[in-house]
């Protein structure tokens, strides 16, 4: 506690925060504990908060900021209605939320998915505020989604369901805050994330365009011909390596070469992680996805997996491993598991059955509070989401800035940009877990909350 607080002075923030120093936030461990005690499932944006205020009992700051911290700035929601290719109409719901922009615009990426809440994505925003400070990248956070399956809609609909987003977004932000449009370059960037990817984010390139002119800094994520960055697709996957690499080499654990993976989700961030930690002498020994799963001891072909998946094969039918039940394969034996699809799935039920020594958060908010108090007392290592997969947003900053400059770095360049940052990101949390003792996760929430709140007290309130 002293040493952050420490740090929080040399930052030049303490003196407007310890005033009120002798009011610490009270019961804030109390409420930790009573929401952990809680028999019922937490929410997703209750797992969220547990953490963050997890990380506030190591930083003695004033209560008024308690609630600042702990809710979003604004949250939109529409719905969107599409006629069907049958003539019918059909209604999904949407969301927006904007959860801070003390240090930069509000990014964040937009998910089509049938489980997505208000509160999900209340989650998820919350997450990227704490995430584009742990990577000190001049964001803020926010996050958006769709309640769909986009497996039952035609290319056709998504489309036109993407386009009606960014509109109604844009309406509804200029109908609650008089003419600011609460999308923009300089306000809220969008991105891919689950089921979304180049091709809707092309989609919300040219709808904003519209109503802006030319504005290739509206969103992140593009085509690589439509103003994307060379390394953003692999960005995320390629980042969670560079994190696995770090923690490794400072726990004296060796190199990627030769040791065992497990990848939940084979999408944009699972394939893109078993691609290159496969390209690095690891052994994925094992993958899932929503439909299945398949195993290999001596490590799956990666590159023939992912051209059997991009040839609309499914992962389970491909030949050069055994298929096993996909809910197995969390406890499948391995040095590094990584989950890389939804959120809470590594919970009080089966975080005593990994069998892993490190768990790399490569999704957003997999693990539970629960789950991640078990982790701990079984000292397997959680290499926290706000900081593994924070690679994604990083090159997604690098793309906003190749855009804002109207110029194009080399793939090499991103990657070797992609790699500092990580590897500062990290230096700065493994400080303060090994000065502080205190675990990975807390330690980049402690970073990033001194960063969050340094900003919007130099800011000021008014
Ligand atoms: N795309 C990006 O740049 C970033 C994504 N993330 C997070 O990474 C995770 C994955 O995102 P993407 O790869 O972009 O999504 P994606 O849509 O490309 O892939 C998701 C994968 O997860 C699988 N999946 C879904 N439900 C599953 C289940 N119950 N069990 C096993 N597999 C399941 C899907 O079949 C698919 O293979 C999400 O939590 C997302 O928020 C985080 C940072 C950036
Ligand atoms: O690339 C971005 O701006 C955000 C990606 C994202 O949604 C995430 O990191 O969870």
């Amino acid at each position: 506690m002293a040493l952050a607080l420490k740090k929080l002075a040399s930052a030049g923030v303490a003196h407007q925060l310890l005033p009120a120093a002798g009011a610490l936030l009270p019961g804030l461990g109390a409420a930790a504990s009573q929401l952990q005690a809680r028999r019922t499932k937490m929410s997703h944006s209750e797992a969220t908060n547990t953490f963050i205020l997890e990380a506030l009992e190591h930083l003695e700051y004033p209560k008024r900021l308690r609630k600042l911290l702990l809710t979003p700035e604004r949250e939109v929601a529409v719905e969107l209605a599409l006629l069907r290719d049958n003539g019918e109409v059909a209604t999904f719901n949407a969301y927006r939320v904007q959860h801070d922009n003390s240090r930069g615009p509000y990014k964040g990426g937009l998910r089509f998915h049938p489980q997505v809440d208000l509160d999900d994505v209340r989650s998820l925003a919350s997450l990227m505020t704490w995430k584009t400070a742990v990577m000190d990248i001049p964001f803020g956070g926010a996050k958006g989604g769709v309640t769909v399956d986009p497996n039952e809609l035609s290319e056709r609909e998504l489309e036109i369901l993407t386009r009606k987003l960014v509109q109604l977004e844009i309406l509804t932000r200029k109908l609650v805050q008089a003419l600011r449009p609460i999308l923009g370059t300089y306000e809220d960037i969008p991105a891919p994330d689950m089921n979304t990817g180049a091709r809707e984010m092309a989609w919300i390139f040219d709808e904003y365009t519209k109503f802006a002119g030319f504005s290739p800094g509206i969103v992140t994520g593009k085509p690589v011909w439509l103003h994307g960055s060379l390394g953003r697709e692999a960005a995320t996957g390629r980042g969670t390596v560079f994190a696995i690499r770090e923690l490794l080499a400072a726990q004296g654990l060796g190199e990627i070469k030769n040791k065992s993976f497990v990848i939940q989700g084979f999408g944009n961030v699972g394939s893109w992680a078993a691609q290159i930690l496969h390209e690095m002498g690891g052994r994925v020994v094992a993958v899932s996805d929503a439909f299945g799963a398949v195993a290999n001891e001596h490590g799956l072909q990666i590159p023939d997996l992912r051209a059997h998946v991009a040839d609309r094969h499914s992962l389970a039918s491909f030949a050069g491993g055994v298929v096993i039940p996909k809910e197995s394969v969390l406890t499948v034996p391995c040095d590094v598991l990584i989950p890389a699809a939804i959120g809470g799935v590594i919970d009080e039920d089966n975080a005593r059955d990994l069998q892993c020594k490190i768990v790399a958060e490569a999704a957003n908010g997999p693990t539970t509070p629960e789950g991640d108090a078990i982790l701990r007392e079984r000292g397997i290592t959680v290499l926290p989401d706000i900081f593994t997969n924070g690679g994604g947003v990083t090159v997604s900053f690098f793309e906003w800035v190749q855009n804002l400059q109207n110029f194009k770095w080399s793939e090499d360049e991103v990657n070797a940009k992609l790699d500092r940052v990580m590897r500062e990101a990290f230096e700065a949390i493994w400080e303060l877990h090994t000065e502080d003792k205190i675990p990975l996760r807390t330690a980049a929430f402690v970073k990033a909350l001194q960063r969050v709140t340094r900003a919007r007290v130099h800011r000021g309130f008014d």
